[in-house]
């Protein structure tokens, strides 16, 4: 378990560039952000790309992030802003001395930091790496960006020992691997510590209902909606609440088979205090995001996945998410068995969080600290 440290290592001051461009990377990396700045070897700078805008502002402002470089999104295709990512990427990259560029997830902005990394020589630290369907197709484009990350990738740091174990088959290296936890928990932890969240409801509370995930565009966003319509007018007394994506992809069918149904609120996308708020009043999460399947487990609050496939097989795994695919039979189907039966419900509802302890970013800034601050003898890059 040794390895060397980079060529620059033994400097007094790391310069180190985390890239975000997506609200999910936002909450993920804010905490390895405020780990990093109580880090008297590390100069840490935020880069955001501008891939997504108004929702990366609303939730800078939750972690108190002011981004130190801010990029241009030069169009709304994502082949335009791809392009002058990379240009501005490359910019920000020669202008100064970087140790470490540190990317999260899957997502274009951090396929485009890892990229420019690798190609400036710059070492590319991967957080939550490891996730995996195998399925190129699904979820589209992320697993193909997040395959390509970890071949870019140095650092790789894996929520899961499942993660872990794929990372390994792919042929890294053990010492370039840390199981950390996913850094989603520390941010919620901290959300709850600071912010004040807490369950403010009595009784079963509202069933909570997200979707943006491009394989769910088109006729899958409708049969969602539809089910929730339906799950509506069966249960009068069960709110729902819905904040609803920006894309107007999502926005248009929602609106349409939703807007009007008394129990049923649409609202802006919430920011990631009122999110954690949503959350922990919530009796049922209906989603298809990755986020929430990790989040809601903390709340003890059952989730339906609206997709085919999930990275995310320990929440099922651990038994506190089901998979119930996009069709509107099913998920109805699911929502009814347990509306109706308490002792799978709760079930569900204890089976507890996998995905990590809140410690996740504490543990990589020590592994960072290990492979980059070496003085005078070689150590453990990551052990
Ligand atoms: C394929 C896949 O699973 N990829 C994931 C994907 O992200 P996602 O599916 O988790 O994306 P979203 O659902 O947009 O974000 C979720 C977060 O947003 C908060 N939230 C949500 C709605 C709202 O109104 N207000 C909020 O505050 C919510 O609590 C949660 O924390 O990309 C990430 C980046 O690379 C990856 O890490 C991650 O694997």
């Amino acid at each position: 378990m040794t390895a060397s440290a980079p060529p620059d290592a033994g400097k007094a001051v790391h310069n180190i560039l985390l890239v975000s461009g997506t609200r999910p990377e936002i909450i993920k990396l804010a905490p390895v952000y405020h780990a990093l700045r109580q880090a008297p070897w590390a100069r840490v700078q935020w880069l955001h790309t501008g891939q997504h805008a108004d929702m990366a502002s609303q939730i800078l402002a939750c972690f108190d992030v002011v981004p130190d470089i801010t990029l241009t999104r030069t169009g709304s295709s994502l082949l335009e802003f791809s392009a002058g990512c990379r240009q501005q990427l490359e910019s920000a990259m020669i202008e100064q001395n970087w140790s470490l560029v540190i990317v999260q997830g899957d997502t274009e902005s951090a396929f485009q930091g890892a990229l420019v990394g690798f190609y400036n020589r710059v070492p590319v630290a991967h957080v939550e790496a490891g996730l995996r369907t195998y399925n190129l197709a699904r979820p589209f484009p992320e697993e193909g960006l997040r395959q390509m990350i970890s071949r870019l990738a140095r650092f790789h740091f894996a929520p899961t020992q499942r993660a872990r174990v794929a990372l390994q088959t792919e042929g890294i290296a053990d010492e370039f691997i840390e199981l950390t936890g996913n850094t989603v928990i520390d941010a919620q932890q901290w959300t709850c510590t600071h912010r004040g969240v807490k369950r403010r409801v009595a009784g079963r509370g509202h069933m909570l209902v997200t979707v943006h995930r491009r394989e769910n565009w088109g006729n899958d966003v409708q049969e969602i909606c539809h089910a929730v319509a339906d799950i509506a007018r069966q249960q009068p007394d069960l709110q729902v609440l819905f904040p609803v994506h920006l894309n107007p992809v999502i926005q248009g069918p929602v609106s349409d088979i939703l807007g009007g149904i008394p129990n049923v609120t649409l609202t802006q996308p919430l920011d990631y205090t009122g999110m954690q708020q949503a959350l922990s009043d919530a009796w049922m999460v209906l989603t298809d995001s990755g986020g929430l399947q990790e989040e809601a487990p903390t709340f003890g609050v059952p989730v339906l996945v609206l997709r085919d496939e999930t990275e995310r097989p320990e929440a099922i795994e651990a038994g506190c998410a089901l998979l119930t695919g996009a069709t509107r039979h099913a998920i109805v189907q699911e929502v009814n068995r347990l509306t109706h039966d308490s002792a799978a419900y709760t079930r569900m509802a204890q089976a507890g969080n996998p995905f990590g302890d809140g410690t996740a970013s504490a543990q990589i800034v020590a592994a960072l600290k290990r492979s980059l601050v070496t003085v005078s003898e070689p150590q453990p890059v990551l052990a």
